[in-house]
């Protein structure tokens, strides 16, 4: 699931067979793009003055479906979800750490009990649950054990970080709106079935796409279809291959998801009258990320 080892700058670069352009037709000079583009740019950031917009004046600041079940004021309980190296895992607990996220994670779940995510677990004393059962981990639990394992570590945010089995309608229904997951891409384009990891990656590139980033977004009962939450914006570059594309994303994602959890912790979470979820900013509420 993790960008290959080596460092971006040392991976071979896609080499560009570029066809002929048609002869320029008389116009408007067109604007340089791709290569001459600012290389340094990793992240695209807009932050443009808006006027109050009526649909925010009546946003309601709740988690969930009513009131506060996660408690404010109080550390909340987060229960990551993970099938790979884990590093979106890793930024979240060390953000915990530090403070940033005024949370704690209190069980890793993983269908692949020695993927990355799960050694960091056992080696940070996290408990490390199996889910779901497989053959070739027979040890995971059911859906009815996963539940109850959650509520006896009084969970109340479950976070998807690369975890590639679709979430049970049982466990969507038990924590309405207080499932996030991080998916590479900016949906809803490049998401859905059959969309994770390089996989997401390759098809941005194929597609000619110039820009791609991640997406922080509410987990429903299908696919990558929840409310989006936040997203970056990155570059994506003439000669980029998908390697080089994944380690610009996973660069932005381990920022916005650790900014979404924070916000969740928080109970900086608006929702806006039509369903659409907003980051209050930590640092003015008439900010809306
Ligand atoms: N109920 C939900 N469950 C999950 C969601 C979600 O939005 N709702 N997000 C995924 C994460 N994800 C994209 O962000 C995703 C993960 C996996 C797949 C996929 O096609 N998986 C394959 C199986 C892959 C494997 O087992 O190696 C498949 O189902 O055939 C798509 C999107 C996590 N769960
Ligand atoms: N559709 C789900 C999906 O593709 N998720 C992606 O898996 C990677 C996990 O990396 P990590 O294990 O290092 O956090 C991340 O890039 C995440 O966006």
């Amino acid at each position: 699931m993790e960008a290959a080892a080596a460092p971006p700058s040392l991976r071979p670069r896609r080499s560009l067979s570029i066809n002929p352009a048609p002869a320029p037709r008389p116009g408007p000079k067109p604007r340089p793009w791709g290569l001459a583009a600012n290389r340094q740019a990793n992240a695209v950031r807009c932050e443009l003055p808006r006027r109050p917009d009526p649909r925010l004046l009546r946003a309601r600041a709740m988690v969930g479906d009513g009131g506060d079940a996660a408690g404010a004021g109080r550390r909340k309980r987060l229960a990551v979800f993970v099938s790979g190296g884990g590093s979106n895992f890793r930024a979240i607990h060390e953000a915990a750490l530090a403070g940033e996220v005024h949370g704690d994670v209190v069980a890793l779940v993983t269908d692949k009990p020695g993927c990355g995510g799960a050694e960091y677990a056992r080696s940070n004393g996290i408990p490390v649950v199996v889910f779901p059962k497989s053959k070739s981990a027979p040890e995971g639990v059911s859906v009815p054990e996963l539940l109850h394992t959650l509520r006896e570590h009084e969970v109340d945010f479950v976070l998807l970080a690369g975890y590639l089995k679709l979430i049970p309608a049982e466990l969507v229904r038990e924590y309405p709106r207080f499932i996030l997951n991080i998916h590479p891409s900016l949906l809803p384009a490049f998401g859905g079935k059959g969309y994770y990891g390089l996989k997401v990656h390759t098809a941005v590139v194929a597609s000619g796409a110039r820009y791609s980033g991640p997406t922080v977004h509410f987990v429903d009962e299908h696919y990558d279809t929840g409310k989006t939450l936040a997203q970056r914006v990155v570059p994506v570059f003439a000669d980029d291959t998908p390697e080089l594309l994944a380690a610009r994303v996973l660069h932005e994602e381990h920022q916005v998801y650790v900014e979404a959890v924070a916000a969740l912790c928080d109970d900086r979470i608006v929702w806006r009258e039509d369903g659409v979820p907003l980051i209050k900013s930590r640092l003015n509420p008439d900010v809306y990320l």
